[in-house]
């Protein structure tokens, strides 16, 4: 699978956040995004998450057979989305209806973020990191090759995102993709980077990507 980005542009409301912004991202590949608070990262995770529309550019993918991209996407968002009142394991079962290409059972999700224990617990009761990695659980309820994500590690202790290192290098490893944005290094060596802050208007947008991540 191959996706390409060429000539993307954002505004939200009246305001342009970037533009000129283009990469290619192939099977086994990942891009770590980075910016200032506010640059636009989430807002282009949504775009290629096919919930925001692009202000100009296109972003096409190759080698999914009749999919869309939507289809073959994971995307754990800034916001955990999960249900209180239902339990970790709920949260996931309804996840993998959703998502469809069933792939582990959400007890097996939950063991794989380390959170066995945790699978009768109403989301509610669980701690910021614990939800963090109930959500993190849904990439493995369902078979989808692109994985979108917010600040990952966003709550999560070390050991825990060093765990979340090792589960991104494996599936990279299978030949998955994936789009993180982040204020913090994500332990993917070899990643390439995107600066969303190079693309803001007046910065002289170059469109490159850059080489491994810092
Ligand atoms: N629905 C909306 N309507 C108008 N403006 C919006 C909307 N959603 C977000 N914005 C604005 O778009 C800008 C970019 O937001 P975005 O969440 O993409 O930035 P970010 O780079 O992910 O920031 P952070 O690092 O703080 O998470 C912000 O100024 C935000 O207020």
């Amino acid at each position: 699978m191959r996706i390409s980005v060429e000539g993307l542009a954002c505004r939200r409301g009246e305001r342009l956040l970037f533009s000129n912004l283009s990469f290619s991202l192939a099977s086994g590949e990942a891009l770590v995004v980075t910016g200032r608070n506010g640059a636009g990262k989430s807002s282009l995770i949504a775009m290629l998450a096919g919930r925001l529309a692009p202000a100009a550019g296109e972003i096409r993918a190759e080698g999914i057979g009749e999919a869309t991209l939507a289809e073959v996407t994971n995307h754990v968002g800034h916001k955990e989305g999960l249900k209180a009142a239902l339990t970790a394991e709920e949260n996931l079962a309804f996840a993998r209806a959703m998502l469809g290409r069933p792939r582990m059972s959400p007890r097996e999700a939950l063991a794989r973020v380390g959170l066995a224990r945790a699978a009768d617990l109403p989301a509610g009761y669980l701690s910021a990191g614990q939800r963090r990695r109930v959500a993190l659980a849904r990439l493995f309820v369902s078979h989808r090759p692109l994985w979108l994500l917010d600040e990952p590690t966003s709550a999560l202790d070390a050991a825990s995102q060093a765990r979340l290192a090792g589960i991104m290098r494996e599936h990279l490893a299978e030949g998955g993709l994936i789009i993180a944005a982040t204020h913090a290094p994500l332990g993917l060596e070899g990643a390439k980077t995107l600066d969303i802050d190079a693309h803001a208007p007046g910065s002289g947008a170059s469109g490159a990507v850059q080489g491994d991540e810092a």
